[in-house]
């Protein structure tokens, strides 16, 4: 793994610099050892990569334990076409409170942080400095890089390990307000070819619904409920275009080679006026999933087989 090689077309996209949540869960990857990997700024940033060609996979944080989804990868994922979640990986994630040496908690007036880091440790934050002003910052690392650049604060949140990088006192240590926050993170790419299926697998879908139809939410509901897909993940985003139109981010408990997957996606495409598949690919838990037995995929190839029969005027068994 080298850095920053920007016309590369094997590289990997990652929010950087070096040390980010973001490089530890692509560190999870086997096939990006090796490769080049570009730091980048945001998101829009490493999907243009994708997109453009200049990498062949950017890594992405797409949900928390604490906020849940996050937003700007979800809407970039709805509106950038042309690309696949490919995998998906866990990152635990803590945060330590870091500053200029001789500064101490009473100092601290602005805080540097990353919008996502600063939700995560907000309570901390307000409980032991009051009336502090948070500084966004565009990454973990930027924020305790940033010290040193230009002074736009007097302390930063960051990853635990960040002196080893940057010449920073800790203040404190353990501010996250859950000490077992998970960060998911997806691999993107441009490629056609879906992960195959492993039997513990997710499946990502954005869909939108008709304008104006009551019921259409529990419509799109149904198509999961009737065939027994479990939902992990359902958040609504704004389409941004008028007030009120709302597009549903969706994950699946499934692939889509799953027969009960791919019936659910038929019943959505039939009454949805864009359903955006995102991808199907293992689940970092490795967890099985688990469904009824009368969801089994023989169960969906006999009773298409016996329609076949009824079509071709076989007779019945
Ligand atoms: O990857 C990082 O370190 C980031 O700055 C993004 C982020 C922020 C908070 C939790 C996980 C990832």
């Amino acid at each position: 793994m080298t850095d920053a090689a920007a016309d590369a077309t094997d590289a990997y996209s990652y929010l950087g610099p070096a040390g980010t949540f973001t490089e530890a869960a692509l560190k999870q990857v086997p096939d990006a050892a090796g490769h080049p990997w570009n730091p980048v700024n945001n998101v829009g940033e490493a999907l243009a990569d994708v997109t453009s060609g200049r990498a062949v996979a950017a890594m992405i944080a797409i949900e928390n334990s604490i906020e849940g989804g996050v937003s700007a990868t979800q809407d970039a994922l709805a509106t950038v076409p042309g690309l696949r979640i490919v995998g998906e990986y866990l990152v635990p994630v803590n945060f330590v409170l870091v500053a200029r040496p001789g500064t101490t908690l009473a100092d601290v007036r602005t805080v540097n942080a990353h919008p996502v880091a600063y939700a995560q440790t907000h309570g901390w934050l307000e409980r032991e400095l009051p009336g502090h002003a948070h500084v966004p910052s565009s990454s973990n690392v930027q924020a305790a890089a940033s010290l040193f650049e230009n002074d736009v604060a007097d302390a930063a949140v960051a990853p635990p390990g960040i002196d080893a990088h940057h010449p920073v006192d800790v203040l404190a240590t353990g501010i996250g307000d859950n000490p077992n926050a998970v960060t998911r993170f997806v691999l993107v790419s441009r490629s056609r070819a879906i992960p195959p299926r492993t039997g513990a697998d997710k499946t990502s879908l954005i869909v939108e619904l008709p304008d104006d139809e009551p019921g259409s939410l529990l419509a799109m509901l149904e198509q999961f409920s009737t065939r027994g897909v479990n939902m992990s993940l359902l958040e609504s985003r704004p389409i941004g275009d008028a007030l009120g139109r709302y597009r549903f981010v969706v994950d699946l408990d499934g692939h889509i080679e799953d027969e009960r997957v791919a019936d659910a996606l038929l019943g959505l495409r039939r009454f949805s006026p864009n359903v955006i598949f995102l991808g199907s690919y293992p689940r970092a838990d490795k967890q099985p999933n688990e469904y009824h037995s009368k969801y089994d995929d023989a169960v969906y190839v006999e009773a298409r087989d016996w329609l076949r029969g009824l079509l071709s005027g076989e007779p019945e068994a």
